[in-house]
């Protein structure tokens, strides 16, 4: 797998794997969240609940007055049991929306609710048909009953309260203890109201306790006295709460000191036969104070279990904050961290590994990039340059080497004067010749050239100007040459020729093309002279396996000597 593949499947991998992970702690984190905060809400749905409870408990306070008494206090009467039932309705209101308002409303107590509105309803109905009857004709069993149907309202609404509580207690157990000693307040609350209830019919009357008012009275403070002792057990970290303790100590004093004793008192006088000495709404106003205390102790325990249900969800809302931003940060670092990794390493490295394949190739012309790095990539794709600038000198050097070669091997083939073939190179090819006309049993011929009467152009016009006349019959000749025919300088101011494969005749032709065009040339020289020259010729040609080229260049010079002899500018052979 290549390099830079690799690299992108393992951050592929890499990526994926950090954000499963990253996404498992986050949802994590969010389902903390979520239970929290509906923890906190349904805590809340407790607290309202058991507010509802409080209020309809309050309203029995205002209908004993209002059926209980006299009639001088009525308007009076009237008045705060408005007040109570809009306190009763504004409760329940307060909790159908808050109970309505949740993802997932519960059908247990939104039918609990329903059912408290309509008991509500009906009872509020009695009372009015009674409160609207003269008091002598208000039956004392109708009285009982409709006070029975105020005291139903409450086992309903506590329906909510336990049911709420359950839902409470499963997402935070530790609220367990707590919660249940909030609903033994709210139940003591109730129990120290249906007490003071016990004592309104005797007082209305002003008549003793019967039988069956005194037995549900004992029963009654049995059952506080129940509440108040399981109140007191410990209640976890709340137990030492200033709060909570003073609010235990303020219950003590005003309800089990204050408000049993009015009670007790008032069973004492029924009992001995003296009058109350108070009516329904004074004992009221002196006993309903001292149940007080038990709201606040339920309040202090609500409240702090709300702060720590507050406090949780806090803690769940900051951890699924900092998941969140640990997980974005997470993968922001790994893709910039991918990105450092690609630049600095994956790239550098494919360059590297690009210019030494260049290199191994012999290509030198693309540059090494990326030198300037002040790393362990940029040390090596240094030392490729310096490998790459190696390799270029060598280059030179072979390409210097080579034509220095090829010089030294054209200037020594070369006649230094003229530059046309000097005799070794003309006897190398010479010889290559004869070879190839031996072997196809061809003819070959040899032409030799001398200046006529050279010395004197020297002797005349000097060294330089003979130099000149050599350069410039050379020229000449190798003008006329034709394809195959070569041309050398042969020694001095001799000039030898060979054409192509050609037997004497033929040779002679050519020979005497060369002397007519020698002849023709005028040569004009440095010091203005025009010369005009001529030159002999010798010819020889051979075939055969047994010719021979020195026997060749021997017939030939025999002949240019005869040319020479004969009188010169001519061709002889
Ligand atoms: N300028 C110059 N002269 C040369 C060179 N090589 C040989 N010579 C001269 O060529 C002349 C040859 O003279 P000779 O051999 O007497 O022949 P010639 O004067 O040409 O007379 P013939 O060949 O008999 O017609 C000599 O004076 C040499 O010095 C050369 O490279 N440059």
């Amino acid at each position: 797998m290549k390099l830079t593949r690799l690299f992108a499947v393992s951050i592929a991998v890499l990526a994926l794997l950090s954000s499963a992970m990253l996404g498992r702690i986050v949802l994590t984190e969010w389902n903390n969240y979520g239970a929290a905060a509906d923890g906190l809400r349904i805590l809340q749905l407790v607290q309202k609940s058991m507010l509802a409870a409080e209020k309809l408990s309050f309203e029995r306070g205002p209908v004993n007055g209002m059926l209980g008494d006299a009639l001088p206090h009525q308007a009076l009467r009237l008045q705060r049991l408005a007040a109570a039932r809009g306190a009763s309705d504004r409760a329940l209101a307060e909790l159908q929306d808050a109970v309505g308002a949740g993802p997932a409303p519960s059908a247990a107590a939104l039918a609990a609710l329903q059912r408290v509105r309509q008991a509500l309803a009906a009872a509020r109905q009695t009372v009015d048909r009674l409160a609207a009857l003269p008091q002598e004709q208000r039956a004392p069993a109708e009285l009982t009953a409709t006070v029975e149907q105020m005291f139903a309202l409450v086992p309903i609404i506590m329906e909510t309260v336990n049911e709420f509580s359950r839902s409470s207690q499963q997402r935070y157990p530790q609220f367990s203890v707590i919660l249940q000693n909030a609903r033994f307040a709210v139940e003591l609350r109730e129990y120290a109201g249906r007490l003071g209830s016990q004592l309104t019919a005797a007082l209305v009357a002003r008549r003793p306790l019967d039988e069956a008012a005194q037995r549900r009275i004992q029963f009654i403070e049995g059952r506080i006295e129940q509440l108040r002792e399981l109140i007191k057990l410990p209640t976890n970290n709340v137990a030492t709460d200033p709060r909570l303790l003073a609010a235990l100590r303020a219950m003590e004093q005003r309800y089990f000191g204050d408000g049993l004793a009015l009670v007790a008192g008032m069973v004492e006088a029924s009992r001995a036969g003296r009058p109350y000495l108070m009516d329904t709404g004074q004992f009221a106003e002196r006993y309903v104070p001292t149940m007080a205390p038990i709201l606040r102790v339920r309040d202090v325990l609500l409240e702090a279990s709300l702060e720590q249900a507050q406090q949780a969800y806090h803690t769940a809302r900051r951890q699924l904050l900092l998941a969140c931003a640990t997980g974005a940060l997470t993968l922001l670092v790994l893709a910039v961290l991918a990105l450092i990794v690609r630049r600095r390493v994956i790239r550098p490295l494919l360059w590297a590994t690009r210019a030494l394949v260049n290199l191994s190739n012999g290509d030198l012309a693309s540059e090494v990039r990326g030198t300037r790095r002040r790393d362990e990539v940029g040390d090596l794709l240094r030392a490729l340059v310096a490998l790459r600038a190696g390799a270029l000198d060598k280059r030179r050097l072979e390409q210097e080497r080579q034509q220095l070669m090829e010089e030294l091997r054209r200037s020594a083939d070369t006649d230094y004067l003229t530059g046309i073939l000097n005799r070794r190179a003309f006897t190398a090819a010479g010889q290559q010749r004869m070879r190839g006309a031996q072997e196809n049993d061809l003819s070959l011929a040899v032409i030799l050239f001398d200046i006529d009467h050279f010395k004197s152009v020297n002797d005349c016009h000097g060294h330089d100007a003979g130099d000149q006349v050599l350069i410039r019959v050379a020229a000449l000749v190798r003008h006329e040459l034709r394809d195959g025919e070569i041309l050398a300088r042969y020694g001095g101011e001799e000039f030898v020729v060979m054409p192509a494969y050609c037997d004497l005749n033929a040779a002679r032709v050519v020979a005497e093309r060369l002397r007519r065009a020698i002849e023709a040339e005028p040569l004009p020289l440095v010091d203005g002279h025009i010369l005009r020259i001529t030159a002999s010729f010798g010819v020889a040609a051979a075939s055969g396996e047994r010719a021979a080229l020195d026997g060749l260049f021997h017939a030939a010079d025999l002949a240019l000597y005869r040319a020479k002899h004969l009188g010169r500018n001519r061709v002889e052979g």
